[in-house]
């Protein structure tokens, strides 16, 4: 089934807390009630079924005890009065519900639509809506609950989730074992910086926001917690070149690492680092890998580094330094990396370069460190108090006990500093193939070379790397090689 949706999304978020704490206030303030909420709510999604779902006609909803499922029974109300076929399975006993979840339920039985507590076959649907657990979610789900969420996963429906994806966390991203995987999530009030980020981004499907008439008073009373910034915004921040600009100013970038067998990390960061438009590319490599590093790409300055010496030499010409891709972690790998802590200016560091940071007590002085969530682990050490699987905790963690710019890398790559989290927008899976990750760090140091703030350099970095490759993938190129991506780099970055 066909479906068309926008996908408006606002420019900040909030944790799913502080949808909770404030939401009535923020209905107050605007004039309205919860229960009124509740009916918007309804509606909104309804709208979904007349502007985009408009060939579904046998619907199931799925109904918890909550809140949520009162979203669920005021829209399967609208639904049955327009003549579809509905039917709502009630996961607990319909006497539990209370409040405006048990008012939505009432008007839903006097309105005749058919509510049953046995579980029906899922097979002839067209959608599945998934009105079981939204913000009042907590803990694991019970194991009945993941056995019909795994039996809707096997049959063609579209599924739409009801303001979160049952089992999600809309605070933490943390996904809960067998939480229900949606084509659509139509959140309200706010957007949760859950939803956009980790494993939990694959279980919304496409992200719809509806603010039910209460963003404004919302956000008068809540400070966002991420932003879910503007590209436009960043693109900005790039410095712009005059017409009498030469390659010494643009800066110089030092890429290290390449060990015996490991040329191409640091031939696609050092690549990268061109692209993205860095004056001069040095590269400090395994004496192996020169000519290799070289081949094809003579505008970069290759460099066997024998002894710590030859490094420090490079070291000191260098406006940034990237560190890691290919690196690896014995002795030759251990020396540069000693070297590389008495380097002054602004390092990212990646890839090995991150587990021998996290194997010593040396830091940089300035430095944006990418880690996917493994290498986030390491950083972490076995220090308490920081929920592993919380990608907003753990990035926030990292960036105050490494006094560093945390580019934590996946679907939704979170961007922190010790102040403040972006959640990358260009939502694409980029991460997925080889030498992404090198890309990626030879991006970041060239537009800090160029004069960018590493903040915002490694958000335009992160975004302009999923851009290209989203669009990479778009045309056509099966198995999205790395190197594909580096047209589309230039080209963006205009
Ligand atoms: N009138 C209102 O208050 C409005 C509520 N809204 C909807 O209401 C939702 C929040 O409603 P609620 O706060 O009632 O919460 P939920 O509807 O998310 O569910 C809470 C219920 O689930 C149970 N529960 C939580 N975790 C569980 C677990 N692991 N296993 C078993 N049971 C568990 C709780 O004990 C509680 O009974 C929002 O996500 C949104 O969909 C919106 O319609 C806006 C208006
Ligand atoms: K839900």
């Amino acid at each position: 089934m066909e479906a068309k949706y926008t996908a408006n999304l606002p420019q900040v978020a909030y944790s799913a807390q502080q949808v909770q704490q404030y939401e009535e206030q923020a209905a107050k303030n605007s004039g309205t009630s919860l229960s009124n909420l509740m009916l918007r709510a309804g509606e909104s999604l309804f709208s979904l079924f007349e502007n985009d779902l408009v060939s579904a006609q046998h619907i199931l909803l799925l109904a918890g005890k909550g809140n949520n499922a009162g979203d669920a029974y005021v829209l399967a109300r609208l639904l049955y009065q327009t003549g579809r076929a509905v039917t709502v399975y009630s996961l607990c006993d319909t006497t539990l519900l209370t409040g405006d979840a048990l008012q939505a339920y009432q008007a839903a039985y006097q309105a005749k639509v058919d509510i049953v507590t046995k579980r029906p076959c899922l097979d002839s649907y067209h959608v599945i809506v998934d009105g079981v657990f939204g913000t009042g979610f907590r803990g694991e789900l019970p194991e009945q609950i993941q056995k019909l969420f795994s039996e809707c996963e096997k049959v063609p429906a579209n599924k739409l989730s009801i303001d979160i994806p049952s089992g999600v966390n809309g605070t933490t991203s943390v996904v809960a074992k067998g939480a229900f995987k949606a084509d659509i999530t139509m959140t309200f009030i706010a957007l949760k910086q859950g939803l956009l980020t980790g494993k939990a981004k694959a279980h919304c499907g496409q992200l719809v926001y509806t603010s039910l008439g209460v963003a404004d008073a919302f956000e008068q009373l809540a400070q966002p917690s991420a932003t879910y910034m503007d590209h436009e915004s960043l693109f900005s921040r790039l410095p712009s070149r005059s017409v009498d600009c030469y390659k010494n100013i643009c800066g110089h970038v030092l890429v290290v690492g390449g060990n015996k067998g490991m040329a191409g990390a640091i031939r696609l960061a050092a690549e990268a680092a061109l692209r993205a438009g860095a004056g001069l590319v040095s590269v400090a490599t395994h004496p192996d890998n020169v000519a290799c590093v070289l081949q094809g790409r003579y505008e970069l300055m290759v460099h066997g580094i024998e002894d710590v010496q030859q490094l420090s030499v490079l070291m000191s010409k260098a406006d940034v330094m990237v560190i890691g891709p290919g690196l690896g972690q014995d002795e030759w790998a251990q020396a540069l990396f000693s070297q590389s802590t008495q380097f002054a200016k602004q390092v990212v560091c990646d890839a090995d370069g991150l587990n021998l940071l996290a194997q010593t007590k040396k830091r940089y002085c300035c430095a944006v460190l990418t880690p996917h969530m493994g290498e986030a682990k390491r950083l972490l050490g076995v220090k308490s108090g920081v929920d592993e699987a919380n990608r907003f905790e753990l990035a926030a963690h990292l960036a105050k006990a490494y006094d560093a710019n945390i580019v934590l890398k996946g679907p939704g790559t979170l961007i922190a500093d010790e102040s403040r989290i972006n959640i990358n927008r260009s939502g694409c899976a980029a991460m997925a193939s080889a030498g992404m990750g090198d890309i990626l760090s030879g991006i970041i140091g060239a537009l800090i070379a160029q004069g960018m703030k590493p903040f915002a350099a490694a958000n335009l970095a992160v975004y302009i790397h999923g851009l290209a490759a989203q669009i990479a993938a778009k045309e056509g190129e099966k198995g999205l090689l790395a190197s594909d991506l580096f047209m589309h780099i230039r080209r963006l970055l205009g």
